[in-house]
């Protein structure tokens, strides 16, 4: 039995993973469970999965959802409460799911504590994968990769010598804008930001799949798991997503992952791995798809794009800033303070007026983070 800590378990990828854990009883059980606000929704998993303990965000969130749990659940609280749950001793696999760099202390804590580590939270190895990746190899533990694009390379290099990688190419579907021009843009409502073609995921994601910046924020990710430099680490626009995407032999063979768009197939691969288990969903019909499209990712249409090949190329705070200055301004746009655009140019701004500090440790990181989302909020938009 594999008992799992969910760190997010009420958003998109925690309550697929639990729907895996349903289909699978015999073997996975849930310890521990983290989430923000949604106590409604963590008391109904509670008394469904009855992990040992579960974590909100506030104290009063706390005190509420106590009182609707049996005693022997424990409940926590805050950053503390989202430890206690990366590190119970009964789990051995972490998911990790809550959204944005909050993701990344708790995740470090639970690699710290031993735990295999299924990895959803990009912005983790976004903002400090060198120190992520170190601390797990130090610790002797695995980061598999939940991410669609992710898992489908982790899936497709299985059996491979590393060393014949000619490069990764990860798809984009490009999100709820593709078919607009750049002048299209200026006008483009929350509403339609939030309609991804493809994919059902929560609000920020969807918003960074818009701009592009999720393509983004995923070389990166590549970037540190698979330790490859970013010129072997390529885009295409693939407007289906039913290519998770592929990876390109020195003998130019390539493999490629398809399925349908259902995040339970990378959760439950990162859950069963390196067994595969069946898992109830719809088979991949490629008859009824009938074809598949490819085309060429522009910097000039998709600049977050190369914002992400910058700030990745240059290293030290610069992905950390990048992140940062993104989710401020996704978080901004959410809130219907600025418009789609100037998520883009915040980006910009906070990038261009960035010293960046190399081989930073967790606490320059985190400075940087903090300074990134200060410079990021003030930012005003012509
Ligand atoms: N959704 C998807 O299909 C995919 C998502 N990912 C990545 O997975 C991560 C999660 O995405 P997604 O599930 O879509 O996001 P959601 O917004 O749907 O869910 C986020 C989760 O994090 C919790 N949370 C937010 N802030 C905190 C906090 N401070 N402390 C504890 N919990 C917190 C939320 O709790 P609450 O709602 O209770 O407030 C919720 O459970 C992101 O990094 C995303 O990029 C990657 C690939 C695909
Ligand atoms: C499901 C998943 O992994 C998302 O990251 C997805 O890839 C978003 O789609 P696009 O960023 O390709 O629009
Ligand atoms: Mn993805």
């Amino acid at each position: 039995m594999k008992k799992i800590a969910i760190l997010g378990s009420t958003g998109s990828i925690g309550t697929q993973a639990l729907d895996v854990v349903r289909q699978h009883p015999e073997r996975f059980s849930v310890a521990a469970l983290a989430a923000g606000q949604n106590i409604g929704l963590l008391a109904e998993q509670a008394r469904e999965f009855k992990p040992r303990i579960v974590s909100v965000s506030t104290k009063e969130l706390a005190e509420n959802i106590k009182l609707q749990l049996p005693s022997e659940i424990q409940v926590t609280w805050g950053e503390e409460g989202a430890f206690a749950v990366a590190t119970h001793p009964d789990a051995t696999f972490v998911i990790s799911a809550m959204v944005g760099s909050a993701g990344l202390a708790p995740t470090l804590a639970a690699i710290e504590a031993g735990k295999c580590i299924g990895l959803a939270n990009k912005e983790t190895l976004v903002t400090a994968g060198h120190i992520v990746m170190q601390k797990a190899k130090t610790r002797d533990v695995s980061v598999i990769p939940i991410d669609s694009e992710h898992s489908a390379i982790f899936q497709c290099l299985q059996g491979e010598d590393r060393r014949t990688i000619k490069r990764l190419i990860i798809t984009a579907s490009g999100g709820s804008f593709r078919d607009l021009s750049r002048d299209q843009l200026r006008n483009v409502t929350v509403e339609q930001a939030l309609a991804h073609p493809n994919w059902s995921m929560g609000a920020k994601i969807t918003i960074d799949s818009a701009t592009m910046m999720n393509k983004g924020l995923e070389i990166i990710e590549a970037h540190w798991l698979f330790d490859l430099p970013y010129s072997k680490i390529d885009t295409i626009l693939h407007k289906e997503s039913i290519i998770h995407s592929m990876v390109e032999f020195t003998d130019r063979a390539v493999m490629a992952q398809l399925g349908t768009p259902d995040m339970r197939i990378p959760i439950q691969y990162a859950l069963s791995y390196p067994e595969r288990v069946p898992l109830e969903t719809e088979p991949l019909d490629l008859v009824k798809i009938s074809s598949l499209h490819f085309a060429t990712l522009d910097f000039e249409r998709y600049p977050c794009l190369r914002f992400a090949y910058e700030a990745g190329r240059i290293g030290g705070t610069m992905p950390t800033v990048l992140n940062a200055a993104n989710e401020v301004a996704v978080a901004r746009f959410l809130r219907k303070e600025i418009p789609f655009l100037a998520i883009e140019d915040t980006i910009a701004h906070v990038m261009a007026k960035h010293q960046v500090a190399e081989h930073p440790n967790l606490d320059e990181i985190f400075e940087a983070d903090m300074w990134a989302r200060q410079v990021a909020t003030q930012y005003q938009p012509v």
